[in-house]
């Protein structure tokens, strides 16, 4: 499990920076099968997680939007038949800034909880 799991998630403000190149090079190696997309000019952290069935893709997505609730932080999420795919970033900045990791990081251990 990534150790960014465990980061402390820090408190946002509008004024906040977005991540720089080199900061999100070095946070990227600890979530590599995230994926960088843009959409409406904004930066995202991109993943698609396979499910068995729709049952457990709903279960999964659940298990996100408590983790997001836990945080007042929360993702895009589309739930499909055994898929889910799950975007981050923080609206506040339009962009990505070190939360978005550690939440994709977070994901990524609920996913790990489902198997
Ligand atoms: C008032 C509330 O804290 C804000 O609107 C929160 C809610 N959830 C959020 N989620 C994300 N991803 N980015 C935000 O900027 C954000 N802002």
């Amino acid at each position: 499990m990534s150790e960014l799991t465990k980061q402390h998630f820090e408190a946002c403000s509008k004024n906040a920076p977005t991540v720089t190149d080199i900061e999100k090079q070095t946070l990227h190696k600890d979530i590599p099968d995230w994926n960088f997309v843009e959409t409406d000019g904004e930066e995202q952290l991109q993943k698609i997680f396979k499910l068995k069935n729709f049952a457990q893709a709903q279960a999964f997505t659940n298990k996100v939007g408590d983790l997001a609730e836990a945080e007042d932080h929360h993702p895009a999420i589309l739930l499909e038949y055994g898929k889910v795919t799950v975007n981050w970033w923080t609206h506040a900045i339009g962009g990505l800034h070190k939360n978005d990791f550690i939440m994709a990081a977070r994901t990524d251990a609920a996913y790990n909880d489902m198997e």
